[in-house]
């Protein structure tokens, strides 16, 4: 049932378990490590639809007068409610869609061995990981992952893939150069709607995230026996800035908010957009300012007994060692600030070497960064 790989040192460290997915399935139980505690397993009357607004971008992406002030108000009121949203019309074309799906399925149907050419190694955010059992013992995702670094201007997303699977994967990583690029961009349009909304400079965040250093997952959730005991990711608030998500047709989001989980229902030609935790702290002033609106909102996906579920996440993240603040401007006596300047690749390091991500992840890093002055 659990293969054993050797860690990086052998003599040090035990080998770590590695969960096969097609052995599994073939088991009538699933292992303890995947059973989450009572309190945070599915709630079976969590399948109530949440109901989040659909943003037409058709408009504003041509440059309608009129269009971003319209578009602007819409986010903002989602900002204001549960901080998720949908946007239609976003300009991705379907083929490239259907291909990043195509290619999920075809990378996750190989077998083990195949898939951990590209092995995500203790401390480090890329690559494929099979449910975390290097980083957690406990509480482990029904899920597969593939991750990769991406930054504009750049074929780092091919060329990584190129170079961990090789030559005979190039179709495979031309695909996701072009879905992240077409990514980059649209994250980039909904951070001026954001700048619009919130009544800074148009430009700010867009400039802010100018040489964005972003990571792509693509995640794979097989059928479970046991879906009622596990869940496929754990109740967390993106670290991130700004997520796009697009999810097939099978379903298994979920948010709370109401005191209750809720789920988006998949609509094959949305994407689900959500702000993270480094985006909410830019705007901890303003949030001052707007009544506490724009937070990062928690989330979590189960998974199900009959089919296997594919989900494309784009996270947005700041350039590695910009400074996170709110605009200038914003910070006063009477709106002071919320959180201390950080740095992307602190946090990043703070979720992937000493925490796992969770609702509290942002107050926890604070307290992290802040201990040697504190002490
Ligand atoms: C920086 C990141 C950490 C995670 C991947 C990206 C953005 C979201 C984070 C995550 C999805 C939040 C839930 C827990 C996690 C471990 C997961 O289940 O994937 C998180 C990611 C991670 O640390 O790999
Ligand atoms: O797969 C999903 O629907 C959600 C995944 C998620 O929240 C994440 O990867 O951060
Ligand atoms: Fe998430």
């Amino acid at each position: 049932m659990v293969c054993r790989i050797p860690a990086n040192n052998p003599e040090e460290s035990p080998p770590l378990p590695v969960f096969d997915a097609a052995v599994l399935s073939q088991q009538p139980e699933i292992p303890a490590q995947f059973i989450w505690p009572e309190g945070e397993k599915p709630t079976p009357d969590a399948c109530e639809e949440l109901p989040v607004p659909l943003i037409d971008l058709g408009g504003f992406l041509s440059g309608q007068p009129d269009a971003a002030a319209e578009v602007a108000l819409l986010i903002g009121e989602a900002c204001a409610t549960h901080g998720f949203f949908q946007v239609v019309n976003h300009g991705i074309p379907t083929q490239l869609l259907s291909d990043a799906h195509r290619s999920v399925e075809f990378f996750f149907s190989m077998p083990l061995r195949e898939k951990q050419r590209a092995l995500r190694k203790p401390g480090e955010s890329c690559g494929y990981a099979s449910s975390f059992t290097g980083r957690f013992s406990s509480k482990l995702p029904w899920k597969e992952t593939l991750s990769f670094r991406f930054s504009p201007s750049s074929t780092v997303v091919l060329d990584y893939l190129l170079s961990t699977l090789g030559e005979e994967y190039r179709h495979f990583g031309e695909v996701y150069q072009d879905y992240c690029d077409a990514m980059n961009k649209l994250s980039l349009d909904i951070m001026e709607i954001l700048g619009i909304s919130l009544g800074v400079d148009r430009a700010h965040f867009r400039d802010f995230f100018h040489g964005n250093d972003s990571i792509m997952r693509l995640n794979y959730y097989p059928p479970c026996q046991k879906p009622e005991l596990t869940l496929g990711t754990g109740p967390h608030c993106d670290p991130t800035s700004l997520t796009i998500l697009h999810q097939d047709d099978v379903g298994g989001l979920q948010v709370f908010s109401d005191d209750r989980w809720r789920t988006i229902i998949p609509k094959s030609d949305a994407f689900v957009v959500n702000i993270g935790d480094t985006f909410m702290a830019c705007l901890a002033a303003a949030q001052a300012l707007s009544n506490g609106r724009y937070k990062s909102c928690l989330h979590r996906a189960v998974v199900n007994r009959e089919v296997a579920r594919k989900s494309l996440a784009f996270f947005l993240c700041p350039e590695m060692e910009k400074v996170v603040r709110p605009p200038g401007g914003l910070v006063d006596r009477d709106h002071p600030r919320v959180y201390p300047d950080f740095t992307w690749s602190a946090l990043l390091e703070f979720t992937q070497k000493h925490y796992r991500a969770d609702i509290k992840t942002l107050d926890a890093f604070s307290q992290w960064i802040q201990g040697p002055l504190a002490a």
